[in-house]
């Protein structure tokens, strides 16, 4: 099977790519090698397929928030050709049987390639660890507890010790829960203009600081998740300086937005970690553009109308974030010239895959999977909830003009949006 992607933008050229059975076969001004497919990329830009390290797909147990088809679907639509699902869905993936039905469900239900996390420890809370070696064994591409951190010392560093072991990483929702107090937004001058419940920082950067101790004794490839506060970002410049095994992820939402724009009480700014003040997010975009933050990652975490109505009291935590993670990077970084799209490429495609050591994913050379998006980087459009194909409609960004529309997207060669 043999087919072409012709006037397709990519590195300011119009270029022909010829994909031979799921590959990157040539990339050329013109191929005329004879094809069975032609698609016509019209001049719009071809981008190597996305990665996203942190996605909520719900599914099994929660299948009226996300599906793994849902899930898959809306990532295509992102541009995105890998993601990794986390295990806090119902049964917790916590046993290598648990584990071993989520490797079937991903690959039968998913329209992309969905690689899948393990949890640390039973249920996601116990102190109990998890099968670690088994479960790398049937291909887990990390360990982590993610929606909770881990509150003892000697878990984490069981954990680590196993990760080690197996040469995964550990990913880590860092989060105290004696500093949390029944926070529902960033603790401080906004939380109280607003009367609602304020969590600190502290919660975050307290936690991270026990685990760089930890890491840099097993020598674990030590991951941070949704990155949150400027003390975190400080933290992690250290540990990098002294050659530590860490990497870090950080969210759009939390590059975009921070509690000074929490006008009112609104459920679709509350998700965890919460929106920091503005010297946080002034850290974290410092922290992404010196490399201090290797990558961008959604953490995608769909709810449903109900879940995310009322009063942040109450609402659910999390946000949707794989249909617009493109479009939000491109427009505020990109386009807006802060960085090149090569820097927002290597955010969101290359660092993921080296720091995960992905090998099934395209990064658009020759002989690499022909995992791509053709994306219209020229016109201008409106965010709009419906036209997500993820249950999720629980986005704080809907109604914004962003530029970054994606066209289409192939996995292996395959259109799968
Ligand atoms: N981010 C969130 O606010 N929620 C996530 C859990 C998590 O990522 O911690 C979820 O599963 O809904
Ligand atoms: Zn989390
Ligand atoms: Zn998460």
């Amino acid at each position: 099977m043999k087919s072409l992607i012709k006037n397709a933008r990519w590195n300011d050229e119009l270029v022909s790519i010829l994909i031979e059975d799921g590959k990157i076969a040539k990339i050329a001004s013109t191929v005329d090698t004879p094809v069975d497919q032609t698609f016509d990329a019209a001049g719009n830009h071809v981008i190597p397929g996305l990665v996203d390290v942190h996605v909520h797909f719900r599914d099994p147990g929660l299948e009226y928030k996300e599906t793994i088809k849902t899930g898959s679907l809306a990532s295509a639509h992102g541009g995105f050709t890998t993601v990794f699902a986390m295990p806090n869905v119902d049964p917790v993936v916590d046993t290598p049987a648990a584990f071993a039905e989520m490797v079937k469900r991903n690959r039968r239900d998913g329209v992309i390639k969905v690689k899948q996390y393990a949890a640390i420890s039973g249920a996601l809370t116990a102190d109990r660890i998890t099968d670690i070696q088994k479960m790398a064994a049937l291909g887990a591409i990390g360990f982590t507890n993610d929606g909770h951190g881990v509150q003892t010392a000697d878990t984490m560093y069981q954990a680590m010790q196993q990760a080690q072991a197996v040469h995964l990483p550990i990913v880590a929702h860092v989060e105290d829960d004696s500093l949390i107090h029944g926070g529902v937004m960033n603790a401080g001058a906004a939380a109280e203009r607003l009367g609602l419940p304020g969590m600190s920082g502290l919660s975050e950067s307290a936690q991270l600081a026990r685990d760089l101790v930890l890491a840099a004794a097993t020598g674990v490839h030590y991951h941070v998740a949704h990155i949150s506060t400027k003390e975190s970002v400080e933290l992690l410049r250290i540990a990098k300086a002294r050659g530590l095994n860490v990497t870090a992820e950080v969210s759009p939402h939390h590059l975009l937005l921070d509690d000074s724009m929490i006008e009112m009480d609104n459920p679709m700014m509350k998700m965890n970690p919460p929106l920091r003040t503005p010297e946080d997010r002034a850290a974290l975009i410092s922290g992404l553009l010196d490399g201090t933050i290797d990558m961008v990652a959604t953490d995608h975490a769909p709810h449903s109308k109900e879940e995310k109505s009322g009063s942040m009291r109450s609402a659910a935590f999390g946000i949707v974030g794989i249909e617009t993670a493109f479009s939000l990077i491109y427009t505020h970084f990109v386009k807006s010239g802060l960085v090149d799209l090569a820097t927002a490429l290597k955010w969101m495609v290359t660092n993921p895959i080296q720091a995960f050591n992905i090998t099934d994913a395209g990064q658009l050379r020759v002989g690499d999977p022909a995992d791509l998006a053709i994306m219209d980087l020229d016109h201008g459009y409106q965010i709009d909830a419906d036209d997500f194909l993820s249950k999720g409609k629980n986005s704080p960004f809907i109604g914004e003009s962003v530029y970054g529309k994606t066209i289409a997207t192939f996995v292996d060669g395959k259109q799968v949006y």
